[in-house]
């Protein structure tokens, strides 16, 4: 399966479980690998056989901004949703970092891979 990356996507969400969090913004980082239907678009050379990176970004952007979760985890969940249901992805890895929220941990963070990658 072909497969686009994004990597360290940076974005300001409301995120957490302590009442702090739960009114200020924080930087998150995202990184992403989205499975493309098919290997089409090598050959076409055409955006509309792909899934466009720039459009998944901007969309992730609205909706980070307008939604607010309390885990990680469960952000992780909603951007896999997002890439498989609205761009049409068969497999999606999403990894969400917090940064420097830990004392002597620089990031920390979870990742998930949701949906069938062919071999
Ligand atoms: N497995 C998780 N553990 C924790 C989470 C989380 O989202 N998943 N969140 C927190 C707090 O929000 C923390 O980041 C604030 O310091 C703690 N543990």
């Amino acid at each position: 399966m072909d497969i686009i990356f994004l990597r360290e996507m940076r974005a300001e969400t409301i995120i957490g479980i302590y009442e702090w969090e739960k009114t200020t913004p924080q930087t998150i980082e995202i990184d992403m690998e989205i499975g493309i239907p098919s290997e089409a678009p090598c050959h076409s050379d055409d955006i509309r056989d792909t899934i466009h990176y720039g459009a998944v970004v901007e969309r992730l952007r609205t909706a980070l901004a307008e939604r607010h979760f309390l885990l990680i985890e469960a952000l992780a969940e909603y951007i896999a949703k997002v890439i498989r249901d609205d761009f049409g992805s068969p497999w999606v890895m999403v990894s969400v970092s917090k940064l420097g929220i830990l004392p002597g941990v620089k990031r920390v963070g979870v990742s998930i891979e949701r949906g069938h990658r062919p071999r």
